[in-house]
């Protein structure tokens, strides 16, 4: 569902992301793993058809994300750390509001909401005004808004920063459950022991260079049961 050869991006004499080749399959979590800077955003970012590509190529579905990125748009799904929504509407004027991108209206909305709202338990949400919302109600909205054209392909950037303890949870088995019904996840973490507990498969990111990739249980081998310290044993083989 996700494919990448030699994707790369320079910014000035900077590059962010260096030759990066990868595949995630259907029904697969994908933790792409690295520090800060590592180019986990600038990756997504690629995929997502909002940064174009110095060099290389990806596909999202199917679909180039530089020749179709509108296609792309349509079959994907966006999540950032910290995303905000606007205080003063409630969840279900919010909601309205991003489906309409989508050309989701009337019964084809009421459809989509009563999907989203179904699958996050987000019911006390739809009246609320956001600011009068607790941390995880206002990431169920964020959820909600990346998904509610149901896109078989989630980008989730760091999206668990700055949750409190029942938001992150509710977030992580959201990933699970999202997987379980057939969906794609790429899930972007510098937080290891996330990606322990909802990845199929890993790929290790640092300074712009996919190091090492493999299924979780292969990296947590290599490791001797820690993602950790088998992300730093690459990360010095590599250097
Ligand atoms: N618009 C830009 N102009 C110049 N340099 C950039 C730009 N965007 C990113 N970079 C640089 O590219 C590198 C990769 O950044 P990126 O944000 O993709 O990393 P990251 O792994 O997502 O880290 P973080 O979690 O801190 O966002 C960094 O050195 C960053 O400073």
């Amino acid at each position: 569902m996700i494919q990448a050869q030699g994707l790369t991006k320079r910014y000035g004499p900077k590059t962010a992301v260096e030759g990066l080749s990868l595949k995630v399959e259907r029904g697969e979590v994908y933790a792409l793993l690295g520090p800060n800077g590592a180019g986990k955003t600038t990756t997504l970012r690629m995929l997502a058809t909002l940064v174009r590509p110095t060099a290389g190529r990806a596909e999202v579905a199917g679909f180039d994300v530089g020749k179709e990125p509108l296609e792309v748009r349509r079959r994907l799904g966006l999540v950032n750390g910290g995303m905000r929504v606007y205080d003063r509407l409630t969840g279900r004027e919010v909601l309205a509001f991003f489906a309409s991108f989508y050309g989701l209206e009337g019964r084809a909305f009421k459809e989509a909401l009563d999907w989203v709202v179904a699958l996050l338990e987000m019911e006390e949400t739809l009246e609320k005004k956001v600011l009068e919302m607790s941390t995880g109600m206002r990431q169920k909205v964020v959820i909600a808004r990346a998904i509610l054209h149901r896109p078989p392909v989630l980008l989730l950037d760091e999206a668990t920063a700055g949750l409190d303890v029942f938001a992150r949870r509710a977030l992580l088995d959201f990933v699970k459950t999202y997987r379980d019904l057939g969906n794609t996840v790429l899930y972007s973490t510098h937080v290891m022991p996330e990606a322990e507990e909802v990845a199929d498969r890993v790929g290790f990111l640092h300074q712009g260079r996919l190091v090492y990739e493999g299924s979780k249980e292969e990296a947590l081998a290599m490791g001797e049961g820690s993602l950790e310290r088998a992300f730093i044993r690459k990360v010095r083989e590599a250097a």
